[in-house]
């Protein structure tokens, strides 16, 4: 169901989803069970997992778009996918510019600083190393680390990496930045402040997507939303109406 003529006016199309299809290939060990004969069963060997089964969308200038469905529909496959870190099985993906993951998480390192984590993702996001001097205060100031700081990453709690690294991420204006499940795990006033960097991203001529499974987050952050299941787009709209409809089908 679409009912993208409904929303607001649109901007310049920054992303274009066509028919995208992503299949993994995973070896299953499968069970240690011996058939009757005695030979292991054919519980064994590669199997395929269709993730996303013919996805299509157009994302557009300043708009914030809300990626909800079910634990395995397929959301963080798609938003890899738009990076291009999960090549398609079929189907394509165009986009004006590379769209960034806010997921520096896998380049930071436990055992350095936070200090010097924000020169290290800054990098990872490609910001220049100029650009990162220039904004490390702001990012210090927005991640509210205090002198923690200077402590290496691993005495952080989970909701202070979760700061950091969404401070690192937002400190630059983006194209196109996808956010996926980052603010779940900051507290309730970090999350206001970050939804609210989140919209003034997307003011600014940048497209944003938000994957979560908290629909107050969704709410408040996107106008639009799309919700996966089981890999298919099951609905593109105005975000109160898809989370309306999703809702109907989990009680
Ligand atoms: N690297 C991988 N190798 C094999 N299968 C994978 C891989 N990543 C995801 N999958 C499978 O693809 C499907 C979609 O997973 P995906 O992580 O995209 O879902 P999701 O909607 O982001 O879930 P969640 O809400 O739990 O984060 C699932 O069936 C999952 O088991």
């Amino acid at each position: 169901m679409v009912a993208i003529d409904k929303l607001p006016d649109r901007g310049a199309p920054v992303v274009v989803v066509d028919d995208l299809h992503v299949k993994y290939r995973v070896y299953a060990t499968g069970r240690a069970a011996k058939d009757r004969s005695g030979l292991l069963a054919k519980t064994r060997g590669i199997r395929e997992v269709h993730a996303l089964k013919g996805v299509s969308f157009v994302a557009y200038e300043n708009e914030s778009i809300g990626v909800i469905g079910s634990n395995g529909s397929g959301k963080s496959t798609l938003m890899r996918a738009l990076t291009g870190l999960t090549p398609p099985a079929s189907g394509a993906v165009y986009a004006r510019s590379r769209p960034n993951l806010l997921g520096v998480g896998a380049a930071l390192l436990p055992n350095l600083s936070g200090a010097r984590n924000i020169i290290l993702g800054g990098l990872a996001l490609g910001y220049t190393r100029s650009e990162v001097k220039e904004l490390e205060p702001g990012i210090v100031d927005f991640a509210e680390l205090g002198e923690s700081i200077d402590l290496p990453m691993r005495t952080y709690s989970s909701g202070m990496q979760a700061r950091l690294k969404f401070s690192i991420a937002a400190a630059r204006q983006h194209d196109i930045l996808i956010i996926d499940e980052a603010l779940a795990v900051g507290d309730r006033r970090f999350r206001k402040r970050s939804e609210a960097r989140i919209r003034e991203i997307a003011e600014t001529a940048g497209t944003i997507f938000l994957v979560s499974h908290s629909m107050g987050s969704i709410r408040d952050t996107c106008q639009r939303t799309i919700w996966l299941n089981k890999g298919t787009l099951m609905m593109d709209g105005p975000t109160d109406e898809v989370i309306e409809a999703y809702e109907a089908t989990r009680k």
